[in-house]
């Protein structure tokens, strides 16, 4: 959280740069803008921690995947949204995790300034850290509106980024069925 003189200045900021594009800061529609825009950095920017609840993994020795888990970011570069779909998935070895916490890794670390290539990382080394698993495998897909909005203008294009750990990089036959995994059932 921002100390009140951090925020005041940040709010301040923003009005100037409003202003410089010629808008009227005043007007009803953008008089609470900076504070509402300031807010939303806040919320964004430091994303809240949580912890890595596991349990004893029993018998269950096979791989866990999560699909089209959603995450939106905000691209380092210009400072636009980019936003998409993720994948998770590990084999176990000794704990499992509680199912939302791989969702909450992702929403984690796309949280900040990113760029889509350490979102993946960060997601996946975060796994190995906590669980130390026998694999661990991050996809994600995402549109990046710095791409469609304004430069290229390729609309509707997706980036697709993958790291793999242990398994899923060593054995062709696991990095398989991941791959039959994540593709039943999809149009
Ligand atoms: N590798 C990577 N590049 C990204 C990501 N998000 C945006 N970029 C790229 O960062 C690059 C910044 O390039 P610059 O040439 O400095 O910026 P620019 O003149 O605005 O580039 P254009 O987008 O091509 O107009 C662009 O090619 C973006 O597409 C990302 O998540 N990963
Ligand atoms: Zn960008």
């Amino acid at each position: 959280m921002l100390d009140p003189h951090a925020r005041a200045a940040a709010e301040e900021h923003l009005r100037e740069l409003l202003k410089v594009f010629g808008h009227d800061i005043d007007r009803e529609g953008l008089v609470d803008t900076p504070r509402r825009y300031v807010r939303f950095l806040e919320q964004f920017l430091v994303p809240e921690e949580f912890d890595f609840t596991s349990f004893s993994k029993e018998n269950y020795d096979q791989m866990i995947v999560q699909r089209d888990v959603p995450f939106y970011s905000i691209c380092e570069h210009h400072l636009v949204p980019f936003f998409g779909v993720g994948t998770i998935a590990y084999i176990p070895d000794r704990r499992i995790v509680g199912l939302s916490k791989l969702a909450r890794c992702l929403r984690f670390h796309a949280a900040g300034l990113q760029n889509q290539e350490r979102i993946t990382m960060a997601t996946a080394s975060r796994l190995q850290e906590a669980l130390e698993p026998k694999g661990v495998a991050v996809i994600l897909q995402a549109r990046h509106l710095c791409m469609e909005m304004r430069g290229i203008k390729a609309y509707g294009a997706t980036t697709i980024t993958s790291e793999v750990i242990g398994a899923f990089r060593d054995q062709n036959r696991t990095r398989g069925e991941l791959l039959s995994l994540i593709s039943q059932g999809q149009k």
